[in-house]
């Protein structure tokens, strides 16, 4: 049988909308990069915020594609000069997000996501509040938080413990968030997030083309 979807030969209405800045923290494994990664591949109106940070690579990441990884001076001098839309010290490392590209890309409708912490949501909430859409996720417990690190395979004992220590005080911060996410089941939360950001889509003063989309439908200011 023939999809029916493939046949619908009806044109797209297309409204022209400002895009939003989705941004997706959590304690240090509870998930968020995963459901970023998911985000991107399924969603090509979504792209990456790419924070620049001092922190080592870590294997399987990608330069330029995951972060801009920057030395210590290099990441002051951008600081010094303004370079920065927000940014922040996270575990003895700096991170910060570039500000090349955002303003404009947001103007033409694309939609960004940024994996940052409580501290650069609040940064970019106090810029751009109407623009940010801020969802926290949350891990199904303690216990399984240490498993995903553990399993991860990325951070040594040391590190780990470092993250669990900072994981409450993280947690503490969820109130910061307009949605609070558990991910509990990874495919059952993407589904949420997915939906989370396609509400968001639809908000009536972000999508500016509405004005004169309504004005053609009732026929409002065309010649009688
Ligand atoms: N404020 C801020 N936080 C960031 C930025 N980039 C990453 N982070 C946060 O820094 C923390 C550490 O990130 P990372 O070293 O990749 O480890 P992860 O927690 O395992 O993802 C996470 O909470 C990220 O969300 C940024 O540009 N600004
Ligand atoms: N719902 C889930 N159930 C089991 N493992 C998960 C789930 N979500 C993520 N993970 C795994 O947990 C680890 C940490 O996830 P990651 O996305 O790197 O977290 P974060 O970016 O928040 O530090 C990864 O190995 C990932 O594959």
């Amino acid at each position: 049988m023939v999809d029916p979807r493939l046949s619908d030969t009806r044109p797209v209405t297309a409204l022209a909308r400002r895009g939003l800045m989705f941004i997706l923290s959590s304690p240090s494994g509870a998930g968020k990069t995963t459901i970023a990664r998911k985000l991107l591949q399924s969603d090509p109106g979504v792209a990456l915020s790419v924070s620049a940070t001092t922190r080592a690579i870590r294997p399987g990441e990608v330069d330029g594609r995951d972060y801009h990884f920057v030395d210590k001076p290099t990441f002051d001098r951008m600081a010094d000069d303004h370079e920065f839309l927000e940014w922040a010290h996270v575990f003895g490392h700096s991170y910060g997000t570039p500000k090349a590209q955002i303003w404009a890309g947001l103007k033409a409708g694309t939609d960004f996501l940024f994996d940052i912490d409580w501290q650069g949501t609040q940064q970019l909430s106090q810029r751009a509040r109407e623009d940010v859409v801020p969802v926290f996720i949350l891990p199904p417990s303690i216990d399984e938080l240490r498993r995903r690190l553990m399993a991860r395979g990325t951070d040594d004992m040391k590190v780990i413990e470092a993250r669990m220590d900072r994981a409450r005080a993280e947690i503490s911060h969820w109130s910061d968030y307009d949605y609070v996410v558990v991910n509990d089941d990874i495919d059952r939360c993407f589904e949420k997030v997915r939906r989370i950001l396609d509400a968001e889509r639809m908000r009536r003063e972000r999508q500016t083309g509405l004005v004169n989309f309504v004005r053609q439908l009732t026929g409002e200011g065309s010649p009688t």
